[in-house]
């Protein structure tokens, strides 16, 4: 059977994104969320002229014609209504984050100064505007601050609280469920039989999805065909997306794809000329995508950071691919004609991201996803990559 390369079946997922809208959630839980319109500046940043130093404001003019000394008027500090300097010879103390006082252009910090007899005697030199943070330099009123398609984090939810986007419009997010099958599987709390073992890969994935914000479903199936086919049906109808885990291979009761197939689910790949992730089942009907991932816990994990989250990333509107590359830290061989997902711990050395093999016992062993940071993608084409050859890497932990 043809297998799909990673480059085809990167192109038909990308494909296979879809736009889901927008919605308005509160500014101060938009962390993480895209946003779908830009975010318009109500007033000029800053919105007045602001004083950057505690000290005093003068005006230019009088400490040109020679003024070092200067009798205080008043003080204005911040959240008080604008002060006027009546004298132009005279000054106003003045602290950080208040408006700069009318008939004065420039602050003098405390520092550069003293005070006797409520007089100013200046002991440094002096720069025209100095200290002052000027109305509208940063940003215009009415400039868009910030565009659509942008991820939201720290700096953005501020923009967001200064201009008084009490809720902001981002990309509608999916609604996501994943489906485990197996009979061997138990959940968390459970203590498991000697088969048994704990359900476990759909929360390293359930927890990748989290970076996005999306809360997943959970729904557990036996390995029965027409309970397969009944919660399949049940998913498609309640939910965008399927993430299957498990059930896609040769094995007696891998009874995934055709359960998905006769639920009339299209088929677009399955397999891939990859390790691991060979048996990925990726398939769709209408509005619903169904990635369907082997049940393996590094090879469930490697197609949904390279897969799930690229297709997901195009949906929202941001670069799918995150076009990231390391160089290896050490010759590699990879006897097999597919392309290889190689665990790789990352350091720098100088300006250059490295990365340092790392394997475990196959795509069983997830506890050596413990000790490394990402997997590098070695194309099928070759065979052997050179100690410091510049591949792509799909970053799990920063
Ligand atoms: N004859 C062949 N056998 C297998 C092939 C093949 O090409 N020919 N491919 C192997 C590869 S590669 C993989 S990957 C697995 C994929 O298997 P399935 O997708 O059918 O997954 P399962 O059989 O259900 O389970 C595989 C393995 O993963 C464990 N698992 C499943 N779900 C979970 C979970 N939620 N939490 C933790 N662990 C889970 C399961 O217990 C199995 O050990 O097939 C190979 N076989
Ligand atoms: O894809 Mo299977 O990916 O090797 O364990
Ligand atoms: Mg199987």
């Amino acid at each position: 059977m043809e297998l799909t390369t990673v480059t085809e079946a990167t192109r038909i997922i990308l494909e296979n994104s879809i736009d889901y809208g927008t919605e308005y959630v509160p500014f101060n839980d938009a962390h993480r969320r895209v946003l779908a319109e830009p975010l318009v500046a109500d007033r000029d940043f800053p919105p007045f002229d602001r004083v950057t130093m505690d000290g005093i404001a003068i005006q230019w003019q009088s400490y040109a014609n020679g003024q070092r000394t200067f009798l205080i008027e008043s003080t204005q500090t911040a959240g008080e209504t604008q002060h006027t300097l009546s004298d132009s010879n005279a000054c106003i103390e003045v602290m950080t984050g208040a408006m700069l006082p009318i008939n004065t252009d420039l602050v003098i910090r405390y520092e550069d100064f003293t005070i006797k007899d409520g007089i100013v005697h200046l002991n440094a030199d002096v720069r025209k505007g100095q200290n002052v943070h000027y109305q509208g330099e940063d940003r215009r009123a009415g400039t868009a601050i910030i565009q659509p398609h942008t991820l939201l984090g720290p700096p953005e939810i501020a923009i967001a609280a200064s201009v008084g986007a009490v809720h902001v419009p981002v990309k509608k997010l999916p609604s996501v469920v994943i489906i485990t099958s197996g009979d061997e599987l138990v959940a968390v709390e459970q203590t498991p039989l000697p088969h048994q073992i704990r359900s476990s890969n759909v929360h390293c994935i359930a927890t990748l999805l989290k970076d996005y914000r999306i809360n997943v479903d959970f729904v557990h199936i036996p390995d029965d065909l027409s309970a397969t086919q009944q919660a399949i049906q049940n998913a498609l109808s309640q939910y965008d997306v399927l993430i299957l885990c498990g059930g896609v291979s040769q094995g007696k009761k891998d009874f995934i794809p055709k359960a998905l197939q006769a639920e009339g689910v299209e088929k677009y790949f399955h397999k891939l000329s990859q390790q691991p992730g060979k048996p990925f089942w990726f398939g769709r009907k209408n509005n619903n995508v169904v990635f369907a991932l082997p049940g393996n816990p590094v090879s469930s994990f490697v197609c949904a950071r390279r897969y799930f989250i690229p297709w997901l990333r195009k949906s929202l509107g941001i670069p799918a691919m995150d076009n990231i590359y390391a160089a290896l830290s050490d010759d590699y061989v990879y006897n097999s004609p597919l392309t290889y997902f190689l665990q790789v711990q990352l350091f720098q050395e100088g300006a250059t991201l490295m990365a340092r093999p790392l394997t475990g016992h196959g795509s069983g062993d997830f506890a050596n996803l413990i000790d490394n940071q990402g997997f590098l993608e070695l194309p099928k084409e070759k065979n052997e990559f050179k100690k410091g050859e510049i591949l792509p890497i799909w970053r799990y932990r920063y």
